[in-house]
């Protein structure tokens, strides 16, 4: 069988967030044996899709459901908690709160952005002109980023990312705060983007924009895949569920959005990963191996986001190992001295310096105990 073509892979693809009310709660979790009074949130619940090369993917859902949250993981911007994520190529995203540092002017952002991207100075040189042209922001392009409006922001975020020609362009949700002529500028780019085969993927809530643009759309649902499919068919399905959701109570809202975040808040991963080997297992039931595979694929290729116990205690030895041997470079004893009387570390040894009428001093180092003095140098 041919292996499927694609330039984004998500397989099976978990978020959590540890709520911490406040850090001093963060600090206590790290050296607490138990975690579990720590509430905790998964953003996604297991999502899996795959995007084909010169595609252009819709992620729709409503606020709050992980739209971000996948297409920051594809970006590279945050890590996934579980699960398998394939990008086949560069990319860039254009979001209105990322990507832009607020401190650098406009032109300062665009070079460090397309030097991040791989590209050398003299082709940012060449670049230049054509991205602040884009943008059109005028004499703002060499003030700092904090002076500028959303839509600004989202200008120079979008012309910077489609002129560094990416592989992929993520766009989240960039396109709502600039206006009508940028907005028209932007779409004839993502057209032309797209008729040079490059893939993209369209975070959005304005419905006739994700028809205008995308081939397929991925509706997330409190942070599960709902559906994905062809962009008419899926957006039908996602109009009748908003529509359904308009037309409750106002008290019925408030207790389905709340019984949905109840179960993002209660997932069990462990639970998960057992309903995948099985589901694998049924699908396939001649493999051998489908536990370990389906493990590695959730684990093989994260890094462990909470330390283990054996990392907590090496860490936890290494900082008292540090501390101690600052304190005896501060007591002025050796480690064997310190040893043989650990009271002192404590009791550091005392230098004089005593003038005379060499060229150099004369240091005598008086131990504490002793009283004793012993002429260092002459
Ligand atoms: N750093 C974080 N800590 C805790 N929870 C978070 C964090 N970031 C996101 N979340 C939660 O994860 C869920 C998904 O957030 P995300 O931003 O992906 O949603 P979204 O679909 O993009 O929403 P919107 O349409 O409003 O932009 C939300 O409930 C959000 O509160």
């Amino acid at each position: 069988m041919a292996e499927e073509q694609y330039k984004i892979k998500v397989q099976n693809v978990t978020k959590e967030y540890d709520l911490f009310k406040t850090q001093t709660e963060k600090l206590k979790s790290f050296f607490s044996i138990n975690n579990k009074n720590v509430p905790h949130f998964w953003s996604l619940m297991g999502v899996s899709f795959t995007v084909k090369p010169g595609e252009a993917l819709g992620i729709i859902g409503v606020n709050g459901s992980g739209k971000s949250t996948i297409s920051n993981i594809i970006s590279g911007i945050i890590p996934q908690t579980t699960g398998e994520v394939d990008v086949k190529g560069d990319t860039s995203i254009v979001a209105i709160n990322s990507g832009l540092k607020k401190n650098l002017t406009g032109r300062e952002n665009i070079r460090l952005k397309s030097l991040m991207q791989g590209l050398t100075n003299s082709e940012i040189d060449t670049m230049m002109d054509d991205i602040i042209s884009f943008a059109d922001i005028g004499d703002f392009v060499d003030q700092p980023v904090k002076s500028y409006s959303s839509g600004m922001k989202s200008r120079l975020g979008f012309s910077i990312a489609v002129h560094i020609k990416p592989d992929i362009l993520i766009i989240d949700e960039a396109l709502s705060v600039g206006d009508d002529t940028f907005y028209q500028k932007c779409v004839d780019k993502i057209s032309e983007f797209r008729n040079e085969g490059k893939t993209i993927v369209f975070v959005s809530h304005a419905l006739k924009q994700v028809e205008l643009l995308c081939d397929r759309v991925a509706w997330i649902n409190y942070g599960k895949l709902k559906q994905i499919g062809p962009t008419e068919e899926v957006i039908k399905e996602y109009r009748k569920f908003t529509a359904w959701f308009k037309k409750l109570s106002k008290k019925d809202k408030k207790k389905f959005e709340t019984e949905q975040k109840d179960i993002q808040k209660h997932f069990d991963i462990n639970k998960y990963e057992q309903s995948v080997i099985k589901a694998e297992t049924d699908a396939h039931p001649d493999e051998k191996n489908v536990a370990n595979v389906v493990n590695h694929r959730f684990y093989g290729s994260v890094l462990r986001e909470k330390m283990s116990w054996l990392s907590k205690g090496v860490t936890a030895l290494v900082a008292l190992a540090i501390v101690f041997f600052c304190l005896v470079n501060v007591s002025g004893h050796t480690v064997t001295h310190v040893f043989a009387k650990p009271a002192s570390l404590f009791k550091p040894t005392k230098v004089l310096e005593v003038p005379n009428n060499r060229t150099h001093k004369t240091k005598i180092v008086y131990e504490n105990k002793t009283k004793k003095h012993h002429k260092k140098s002459e």
